[in-house]
């Protein structure tokens, strides 16, 4: 009926992950004798009994950024499928559904960005709703990290904000050692992303706390746009789903083995001041390329502009906390 805004009932497995729900999953790797645990809300861990440091240790986490729905729905099927053969599983696997109230909200965050806040200094930022969260999945992170073996992998699902040339790309750390990164990047081809944008600081994400501090080849993955629940195309992330498949069952990737395009940091623009304007619009799409010269932004005194002779801009917004990050300047290189 036009206008009935009914919602419709979520699948199963994507209502009980986005409620942080594990049961019915824990209870199938549990029967197919993994040791199961729940070391904090919304934190599932499942290891092979015995050395865990034979295995490859994946973190995969969803929903740090509340309205960012998409890889919720992804990883449930994916999580519930696997659970039903169990047997198959081949790594040791830490999941974590990050910021359980925004997602319950349909929002980003509830107080401040989660996502800003794996790191020591923490500035206006401590104190808030998500401080003792980030405090929650470091410690459960360094857990899980410590006993394992050397291939260590945390894929951080995200989707962005606006639209992008790229509508999948990553974010990954440059200190990650060049042998798994390498593989990260052979991955993150088969999983269909266009693009891989080289991070070489910290703004306090969970992917770059992973590498930084575990020695994990650690990523944050953009699928797509932000999204209700239950309501997202998942076709868009079939090459995705297939390769994080692959991997959790550890079989060679059957995706398309495309590479992403790569790309640098050529600047991280951090606002300031409440007095940061850039100059166009937070619609503005993702890899929107901009020349030498050209003004991207002025706060106060200071005018930030294109210093290569082009640079493309990812994640532009004015509109986040003074401190930090609001927006992101890449150039091609690969
Ligand atoms: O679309 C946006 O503006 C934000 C999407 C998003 O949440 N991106 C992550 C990227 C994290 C990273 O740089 O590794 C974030 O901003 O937290
Ligand atoms: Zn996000």
């Amino acid at each position: 009926m036009a206008g009935d805004h009914t919602p419709v009932p979520l699948p199963e497995p994507v209502r009980a992950l986005a409620q942080a729900d594990f049961g019915a999953v824990a209870q199938r790797f549990g029967a197919a004798g993994f040791a199961v645990a729940q070391p904090a809300d919304g934190i599932l861990t499942i290891k092979a009994e015995g050395h865990p440091g034979e295995r490859p240790a994946l973190l995969i986490s969803v929903g740090v950024h509340g309205d960012e729905t998409g890889p919720i729905e992804m990883v449930a099927h994916l999580l519930d499928a696997l659970s039903r053969e169990a047997d198959k599983l081949a790594v040791n696997l830490m999941l974590c559904v990050g910021n359980i109230g925004a997602i319950r909200a349909g929002k980003r965050f509830i107080d401040a960005d989660l996502n800003r806040m794996f790191r020591a200094e923490r500035g206006t930022l401590a104190g808030t709703a998500e401080a003792a969260r980030a405090d929650q999945l470091i410690a459960a992170t360094a857990d899980f990290f410590g006993d394992a073996g050397p291939v260590r992998w945390h894929l951080d699902l995200h989707t962005a904000i606006r639209p992008s040339v790229y509508p999948t790309f990553a974010i990954v750390p440059e200190i990650i050692a060049e042998q798994p990164r390498r593989a990260l990047l052979d991955w993150l081809g088969a999983a269909g992303i266009g693009a891989v944008i080289m991070n070489p600081a910290s703004v306090g994400t969970y992917s770059y706390y992973s590498a930084e501090h575990h020695g994990a080849a650690g990523t944050t993955v953009e699928l797509g746009r932000i999204g209700t629940l239950g309501q997202n195309d998942l076709a868009q992330f079939i090459d995705a789903s297939q390769a994080l498949d692959d991997l959790l069952r550890g079989v060679p990737t059957s995706g398309a083995g495309r590479q992403p395009h790569i790309f640098n940091t050529a600047r991280q623009i951090i606002k300031l001041s409440d007095n940061f304007r850039m100059a166009f619009g937070k619609e503005t799409h993702n890899f929107t390329a901009m020349q030498q010269g050209e003004e991207i932004a002025r706060d106060g005194d200071t005018v930030y502009t294109v210093q290569h002779p082009e640079e493309l801009v990812v994640f532009p917004n004015p509109d986040v906390r003074v401190g930090l990050r609001a927006g992101l300047m890449v150039v091609r290189v690969g």
